[in-house]
């Protein structure tokens, strides 16, 4: 868009070259004869330049240059003297012209000044431009924005360090130190970085704010820099983290995949190894002991797949084996005495989904035929039907049975495990991944606290030391009936060894040392270091568990790290 100018004199000779030059130099421009109707035109118009005769017919220039400063005050104003007047002049650029041009003015001068000034406008409106988006941004953020100079007296804040920080306006121009809302650990976040001179970030730093105790921040803080590259402050910028952190906390509190509770290396390796099935419809076979949790890696198969269809559980050990064919494959009217009606089988009923085979090492020789031939076409027959029923289903089969043993007595056949083996995920018994057991505790005593209506905190510090100590033949179906037991006995809200089964108990006679007992202030401080304040893996990393670190931190005064 071409610069818009006024130009003000009330000689109309002058008027007429001054706007030709300009229009010849691509400007746009409005005259204006006398003070008035300038005035008129400045307060209707926005203008890039404003060129004035300093006598204005009885009036002073200097009153529109005083005028023009408070209305368009980025607006150059080009003053022109008509008698040479040094002094007017100067009084004129020291109240803010941009420039003057003494009479008679040349073209050339005129032309050159001019552009100068119209540059200078330009140069002005993108700085207001970029200032005015840098405090939009500053104001709308959700992160608070704080910058100090270097003796930490605050220069600027935004409206969210007030929400934040509780930094009110009228901390400005004072040291931040006089904010007293907060534990101000930012401090030394700002302080490392004036004094080094590079950014420095922190993450997780619990504020401590009045009313906000839980209130968890990650800080950012760079140096800021004057025009010769002097370091003459900071800005902080601080982050609220609570949700997330809560949200981790609750995660690596809970240390669980898809409803499996264990973080050892091997549950670790089973994690991912479930992740990466997700989305390929391979058959896998769980195996592992019995009450070691294969169906609920059945249902974590299920889950992290997304199949859209649903997950379909049988127990092949609990059903006859005619039962069981008609259960999975279906029938059709009339196909055996008492099939009175079609009945949809398993199989088509899991379509789309997941179809869990449980105890799978116990099926006949005819069952496993006929599952094979379901495995290797994917098509069902209905007992009583020749018609096959296509299918789309994923088979996880399970068992606590060593299926090579009974391939080598003949009892199993060898096609269909190569079949169902395409990847095994066998389950470490409890006794392999004893680290497990303070988080499996505490997960027990909250499901069984929502299923009983209880309020059991935790077991004692002995209990666990005899939970550790054990063998598990039972694995984690057994500590759920230990746990239960102790529910049941226990009267208070923490579980004593007293209430512990029998054949527990008297294993704890050798007198266990609990994993907690020897724990103390100091290794909880270095744990909790080591960790970065997260409390969970802390108890993890000292063997106890998540209720006996928190109670420990309590009892010991432990502030957060
Ligand atoms: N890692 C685990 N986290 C939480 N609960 C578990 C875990 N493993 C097993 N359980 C619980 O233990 C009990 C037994 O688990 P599940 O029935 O899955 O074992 P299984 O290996 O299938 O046993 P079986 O071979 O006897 O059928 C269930 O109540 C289950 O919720």
């Amino acid at each position: 868009m071409s610069p818009q100018v006024l130009v003000v004199d009330d000689e109309t000779t002058s008027r007429n070259i001054f706007s030709s030059f300009l229009k010849k130099d691509g400007c746009q421009v409005i005259n204006a004869s006398t003070f008035d109707e300038a005035l008129a035109f400045i307060d209707e118009h926005s203008f890039d330049l404003i060129l004035s005769d300093i006598l204005l017919d009885g009036k002073n220039g200097i009153e529109l240059l005083e005028y023009v400063k408070k209305a368009q005050p980025s607006c150059p104003v080009i003053m022109v003297t008509g008698s040479p007047s040094v002094h007017s002049a100067t009084e004129a650029v020291r109240l803010g012209a941009y420039d003057y041009l003494s009479k008679p003015v040349h073209g050339q001068e005129l032309t050159r000044v001019s552009r100068r000034a119209l540059k200078y406008k330009q140069l002005a409106d993108e700085q207001q431009e970029t200032k005015a988006n840098l405090e939009a941004i500053f104001r709308s953020v959700q992160d608070a924005i704080i910058t100090v100079d270097s003796q930490f007296k605050v220069l600027a804040i935004n409206d969210a360090a007030q929400t934040l920080c509780g930094i009110t306006k009228e901390t400005l121009g004072k040291n931040l130190s006089a904010h007293q809302l907060c534990a101000q650990k930012c401090f030394d976040t700002i302080a490392e970085t004036i004094a080094e001179k590079h950014p420095t970030s922190v993450e997780h730093i619990h504020c401590d704010c009045k009313g906000k105790r839980d209130q968890v921040v990650s800080l950012h803080c760079s140096p800021l820099y004057n025009a010769k590259g002097a370091c003459y402050g900071a800005v902080l910028v601080v982050r609220d983290n609570t949700r997330l952190y809560t949200l981790e906390q609750s995660l690596q509190g809970a240390q669980s995949f898809h409803k499996i509770v264990g973080s050892s290396p091997k549950m670790q390796e089973i994690y991912g190894l479930i992740e990466r099935l997700a989305d390929a419809p391979t058959t896998v076979l769980v195996t592992g002991e019995s009450g070691t949790g294969k169906e609920l890696i059945a249902a974590a198969i299920h889950e992290a797949g997304h199949r859209k269809g649903p997950l379909v559980t049988v127990n092949c050990a609990a059903l006859s084996e005619n039962l069981l064919e008609s259960e999975l494959f279906g029938h059709v009217k009339g196909a055996f005495t008492g099939a009175v009606t079609d009945k949809v089988g398993r199989f088509v009923a899991a379509d789309g989904g997941t179809i869990f085979l449980d105890e799978i090492g116990d099926i006949s020789a005819q069952m496993q035929t006929r599952l094979l031939r379901v495995l290797q076409e994917k098509v069902v027959e209905r007992v009583g039907d020749i018609k096959g029923i296509p299918v789309d289903v994923r088979v996880v089969a399970a068992t606590n049975r060593n299926l090579k043993k009974r391939i080598e007595s003949g009892e199993f056949r060898e096609d269909l495990f190569f079949r169902l083996n395409v990847v095994n995920i066998d389950l470490p018994p409890l006794r392999n991944r004893k680290t497990d057991i303070p988080a499996l505790v505490d997960h027990l005593i909250d499901k069984l606290n929502i299923r009983l209506n209880r309020n059991i905190q935790d077991v004692s510090e002995e209990v666990l030391g005899i939970l550790m100590a054990y063998d598990w033949p039972g694995n984690i179906r057994e500590l759920e009936h230990c746990i239960e037991h102790a529910f049941i006995l226990c009267r208070g809200t923490r579980v004593e060894a007293s209430h512990l089964p029998a054949e527990l108990t008297l294993v704890s006679h050798e007198k266990i040392p609990s994993a907690s007992s020897s724990v103390d202030a100091e290794a909880i401080r270095s744990a909790l270091s080591k960790t970065g304040g997260n409390k969970a893996k802390a108890a993890r990393l000292l063997g106890i568990s998540r209720r006996t670190i928190y109670r420990k931190i309590d009892e010991f005064g432990i502030d957060d790290i």
